[in-house]
């Protein structure tokens, strides 16, 4: 008989708010983050193993499929928290870009853990009971992992592990998403953010409660990143092309997480498709690695 086979989406994330508010003693950071879920996903095929093994392929071939990668890790903590015997083998189809600010890793590693609990039958009775403890375990791999896991509109603390989530989430929102040819590790980037001294702090409880109003406009003027004044001067470019999407018609547009990725926000999918074509064909002058249209999306 076939082995049963599951498919998952792991869908990015961008950061609506995101402020630092310190550094702790273990070197980590304390933030305060208003996340958002957007529809641009990468695909995960889940198969059990009969002889135990955890394997993994890939459609980029720049992202290893050894145990570096966070899906073959987030298996790997999985089978060893519940004692599984049997093996796995995933099928990644990566669209989200690597070393973007969108967690796309964390985000496929969310789905490995969601699709292993469904394949090896562990969240029987209470599902939600089963993304609690997925969502505790999951800190252990990274910080934007347990937010991954419940996916919507939420305010993250802590090191971006302690969740409120927001309900209503955010209506859908057409949300352009341009990833600029440079990658940048989120280490490196909070650790420039120790020196800098004249840092800006967004609103974030400002923007939290025009979202919770639904209020559009105000959540465009409110949008902030802190990371941003560590980011940009390392990647001007950055600044550059938030000027060139608002020129062509996005109400708001900011860096998503550590960066480069900047999104841009529109009030209608026309104006959306508009500037993506525009922006298309100063690909080359930009150095622009890939403009994907996307919109804000629910929960997971
Ligand atoms: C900046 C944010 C915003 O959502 O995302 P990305 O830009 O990575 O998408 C997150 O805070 C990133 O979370 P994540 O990328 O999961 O971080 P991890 O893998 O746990 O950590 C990578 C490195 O970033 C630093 N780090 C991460 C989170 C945090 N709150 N403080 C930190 O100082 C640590 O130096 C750590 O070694
Ligand atoms: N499945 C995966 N997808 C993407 N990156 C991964 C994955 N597994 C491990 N990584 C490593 O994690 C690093 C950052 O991951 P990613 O989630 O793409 O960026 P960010 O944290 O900036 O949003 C990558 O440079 C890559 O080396």
């Amino acid at each position: 008989m076939a082995m049963k086979r599951i498919s998952r989406r792991a869908c990015a994330k961008i950061n609506l708010g995101l402020d630092v508010l310190g550094r702790r003693e273990d070197g980590y950071h304390e933030v305060r983050m208003l996340m958002q879920q957007v529809d641009l996903h990468d695909d995960l095929i889940l198969q059990k193993r009969e002889d135990g093994r955890i394997s993994m392929e890939c459609d980029r071939e720049d992202l290893p499929c050894d145990e570096t990668n966070l899906c073959v890790r987030a298996a790997e903590l999985m089978r060893r928290q519940y004692g599984l015997s049997g093996g796995l083998h995933i099928e990644l189809t990566k669209r989200i870009p690597l070393a973007a600010g969108l967690a796309g890793g964390s985000a496929d590693a969310a789905a490995v853990m969601l699709g292993m609990a469904e394949l090896f039958g562990l969240a029987q009775d209470d599902s939600e009971a089963m993304r609690r403890e997925l969502m505790h375990l999951a800190l252990q791999l990274g910080a934007d992992i347990p937010y991954c896991l419940m996916g919507g509109t939420a305010l993250a603390e802590g090191i971006g592990q302690i969740l409120t989530p927001v309900r209503p989430a955010l209506r859908e929102i057409p949300t352009l998403i341009v990833k600029p040819a440079a990658s940048v590790s989120t280490g490196e980037v909070y650790r420039a953010f120790d020196s800098c001294t004249d840092c800006h702090h967004p609103d974030i409880d400002g923007l939290l409660d025009a979202v919770r109003r639904e209020a559009y406009t105000d959540i465009c003027h409110l949008l902030g990143n802190i990371l941003e004044d560590v980011t940009i001067p390392l990647h001007p470019e950055i600044r550059q092309l938030k000027n060139v999407l608002r020129d062509h018609g996005a109400d708001a547009a900011m860096m998503s997480g550590s960066g480069p990725t900047v999104f841009a926000l529109f009030s209608e999918e026309g104006k959306m498709r508009d500037c993506r074509r525009k922006l298309l064909e100063q690909r080359e002058d930009l150095s622009l690695e890939g403009v994907f249209l996307s919109h804000t999306r629910g929960g997971v």
